[in-house]
């Protein structure tokens, strides 16, 4: 049936969409089927509600108060069905208030405006914000204290029910609320289980939670759940009111929304020790110095005597205040560790224990430690031997920041040379670990890689990385002024005596160990002599004949010839200084830093289903070889890595160092052997590797100089003979050269690779000093990356039929 139009003409009236329907009670022959029931329609019962007055909230924002609809409305009672009352909600108690809260939105919002008695849609822009608050279970309609302007609503004697305690709030987004008064959905909106409505927050957000990513549920109480994924729409404006107020009366409902007494959380619902806070509790530890971030309803433990915090079975996330008066005592299993190892009666976990190994503190014989809220360790039994503050340890908390452990609150934000990145959710990190032998060029890779995607340095990191800078250029400058002078004619290359006693003067100094502390000042004071020095004839004929030296490391030219600018004392070290400088890293064998990658022009070319997200964070950690102990065994600390990238200088293969023993081996040979034990290890069982060939421009140089061959395990490389007829080989150049070289050197550690795990190794070309190489080598990275979460069985590439897959970028 088509509306009646009182005023309009049919052909008028747009809206079509309207149907009404009539019904007439069934009396015909009896049915298998239940028949439906016509319940007629009183028209004098449909509810109206108009504007009231006006409920100011600020100066400059006034929200529209609706009249109440009368008690036992049909509305009412289709309302309750729609948001899912239980039918003791829905039967009203005398005096309390249940409100269900909702703000007038989505672009048609609702009006019940006057009293004509109709309830239409209306344009948003036609009408003022409106803010129906609560059809309470009496049928009433009103504001909730999260606007905290009850009083002003005087004259409602329903609105000061609403001062009750037990108030029921209810989320209400835009889609339920629109959807509920358009009849489409309902049931699946709001549950009222009565003690969650107890507990459910009153929010203007929309019920979806921020994130969409829900914490795990099993084990948690249904309620807890609940209360928390509402909690993360607490203080977030929902789109429509953005769209229809002011950012700052946005911002301004929303600060409401937060401190409003009904959204605090519920202490009932924050177990600690397995324990329910009360109030008290609850407040203990929100207000302490150190409280937890983000407390939201759950399950916690809490470590009184060191201050460790964490969720029910997990690991620790966080340091609080030691010592509050919150929850039973913890729980052995508290974290679900399965060490044997206990910290103040607390088992711990295994990334727990490597942190300890880390730190060098003997965990032998399954040892039960007292930890104070220093981080003083003691062993129990053990009174008298209290092991040094764990976190004056060096390297403690870049070990922290890459195991997910928390570190004090106090030394959050460090000083001194330790990086501590900022701490990530581990599951969004995609984590690197770079490795590889002395000198094989992990530090300066991982220098690049700041640089290259914009991990600063701190002004603190500069200062130290100068004066490491100024310290190991006068290192320099005895070594390239004593060397020669013994072995060679002494006119052409001997030294003055002043500035002979000036270059023994600083190798004292450097043999004190005193270089750093005394450099800074010396070298405002020597620094006319440091360029007399420098200009000396000896000096530069010694400087010309560099080559031959042994003892001058190749860095050496390159601050050599910076050498006045070096020793000024404003001097600033250049990025490229900084990547030339070695030592940097080297004070605990560990670097640790976040980054994530900037649009390429590569990156625009590719297919968009290839794309990579850029938000993507990778964590980059570089490990020394010194720092992983006999046998690697401080490689089992990695487990959570997902690519390892082990760098191989190229040149090493006709460069030698000593063993154990004081022999000599061939370098290349060490950094294969530690290469298979690094594969073998457990740890990196079913890991990807991307083996870095670093030092390309080295080899190119070297490669004309020294045969390949020169290394016992490349004694086949036999770059004339060429097996495809097809190839213009043009063994005189030696580019080219290198570039077999190369080739010959991935495919034997491709070999090597596969006869170990049976899997693919990935291979990269690198020269550490270009940018774009090693850009190139981590954006393969990120690539392998991906294809690991597409296929996580790697199948086996056949590399003997010839084809090797390298990244080359250089
Ligand atoms: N020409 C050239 N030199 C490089 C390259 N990569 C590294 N180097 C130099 O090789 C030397 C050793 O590099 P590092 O990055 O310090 O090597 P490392 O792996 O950190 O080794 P440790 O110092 O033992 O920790 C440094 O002098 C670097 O400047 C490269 O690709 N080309
Ligand atoms: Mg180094």
């Amino acid at each position: 049936m088509l509306p009646i139009s009182s005023s309009k003409n049919l052909e008028d009236d747009e809206d079509y969409s309207v149907e009404y329907s009539f019904a007439v009670e069934y009396s015909g022959p009896p049915v298998s089927y239940n028949i439906p029931q016509a319940v007629p329609v009183d028209i004098d019962r449909i509810p109206t509600a108009s504007v009231v007055s006006m409920a100011s909230i600020s100066s400059n924002l006034s929200l529209p108060v609706i009249q109440p609809i009368t008690k036992g409305d049909p509305l009412k009672k289709k309302l309750s069905k729609k948001f899912k009352l239980s039918s003791e909600d829905a039967v009203s108690p005398k005096s309390a208030s249940h409100s269900i809260e909702f703000v007038g939105i989505s672009c048609k919002s609702m009006n019940l405006s006057g009293r004509s008695g109709e309830i239409g849609l209306v344009d948003v822009d036609e009408c003022m914000p409106k803010v129906l608050h609560g059809v309470d279970s009496s049928g009433t309609l009103g504001f909730s204290d999260s606007l905290d302007n009850s009083q002003e609503l005087s004259g409602s004697s329903e609105v000061e029910d609403l001062k009750d305690d037990d108030k029921e709030g209810w989320d209400l987004g835009e889609e339920e609320l629109s959807s509920a008064l358009s009849s489409k959905i309902g049931e699946e909106s709001i549950d009222g289980s009565p003690r969650a409505n107890r507990a459910s927050s009153v929010t203007f957000g929309g019920p979806e939670s921020s994130d969409g990513v829900h914490e795990q549920t099993d084990h948690v109480d249904p309620e807890i759940f609940k209360e928390k994924s509402k909690r993360g729409i607490l203080g977030k404006c929902p789109r429509v009111l953005r769209k229809l107020l002011t950012d700052s009366e946005a911002k301004q409902i929303m600060r409401f929304e937060i401190s409003c007494e009904l959204n605090q959380i519920p202490p009932w619902l924050v177990y600690v020790n397995g324990k329910p806070l009360s109030h008290e509790e609850l407040d203990v530890l929100r207000t302490c110095q150190y409280p937890p971030k983000k407390l939201k309803p759950g399950k916690y433990w809490y470590d009184k005597v060191s201050g460790y915090w964490g969720k029910e079975g997990q690991k620790p996330c966080q340091i609080i205040s030691a010592q509050l008066a919150v929850g039973d005592a913890i729980d052995l299993k508290a974290s679900n560790g399965n060490t044997n190892i206990r910290i103040n009666n607390r088992e711990i976990t295994k990334v727990e224990l490597r942190m300890l190994q880390w730190a060098r503190i003997n965990c032998e014989g399954r040892p039960h430690f007292w930890v104070s809220e220093a981080g003083c360790y003691q062993e129990e039994g053990q009174k008298n031997v209290i092991i040094e503050r764990i976190w004056d340890k060096t390297g403690i908390k870049l070990v922290c920041a890459f195991l997910s452990l928390p570190i004090p609150p106090e030394s959050a934000n460090p000083s001194g040379d330790e990086v501590v990145p900022k701490y990530s959710e581990q599951k969004t990190l995609n984590k690197l670990l770079l490795v590889g032998c002395n000198k094989s060029g992990t530090s300066t890779i991982f220098k690049q890689a700041r640089m290259v995607y914009n991990v600063h340095f701190s002004d603190e990191e500069r200062q130290s990385i100068k004066l490491r800078i100024q310290s190991s250029f006068a290192e320099i400058n005895p070594v390239l002024q004593g060397v020669p002078v013994r072995s060679m004619k002494k006119n052409r290359y001997s030294i003055g005596p002043r500035l002979k006693a000036f270059s023994d003067w600083l190798q004292q100094v450097m043999m004190s160990g005193n270089l750093e502390v005394i450099f800074p000042a010396a070298s405002r004071v020597y620094q006319p002599l440091v360029e007399e020095f420098w200009n000396d004839r000896a000096l530069q004929a010694t400087y010309n004949r560099r080559n031959e030296l042994d003892t001058l490391p190749r860095l050496a030219s390159y601050f050599l010839d910076r050498a006045v600018e070096i020793s000024r004392t404003d001097y600033e070290p250049s990025d490229m200084d900084i990547l030339y400088a070695e030592g940097i890293h080297s004070s605990n064998g560990l670097s640790c830093m976040e980054f994530s990658f900037s649009e390429s022009t590569q990156d625009s070319f590719m297919d968009p289903a290839d794309q990579i997200d850029l938000s993507q964070r990778y964590q980059l950690i570089r490990v020394h070889t010194s720092s992983l102990g006999e046998n690697c065994k401080w490689l089992e600390m990695f487990e959570d890595i997902n690519l390892v990238l082990y760098c191989v200088s190229l040149t090493d293969y006709d460069q030698f160092s000593e063993d154990a023993n004081g022999f000599p081996v061939n370098k290349m040979l060490e950094s294969k052997k530690l290469f298979e034990r690094i594969v073998t290890h457990p740890t990196f069982h079913q890991k990807n590797f991307l083996l870095i060939l670093n030092k390309f421009d080295l080899l190119e140089e070297q490669i004309k100089q020294v045969p390949l061959t020169q290394c016992e395990w490349f004694d086949d490389f036999n770059p004339v003979i060429s097996h495809n007829p097809n190839s213009t080989s043009n063994n005189s150049n030696n580019t080219s050269l290198a570039h077999r070289a190369f080739y010959y050197i991935a495919v034997k550690f491709k070999t090597l690779f596969y006869s170990l795990t049976r899997r693919k190794l990935y291979v990269s070309l690198v020269t550490g000093l270009e940018p774009d190489s090693v850009d190139g080598a981590f954006r393969y990275a990120r690539e392998i990356l991906k294809w690991g979460e597409e296929k996580p069985i790697v199948t086996v590439h056949d590399w003997s039929s010839g084809s090797i897959e390298v990244s080359s970028s250089s």
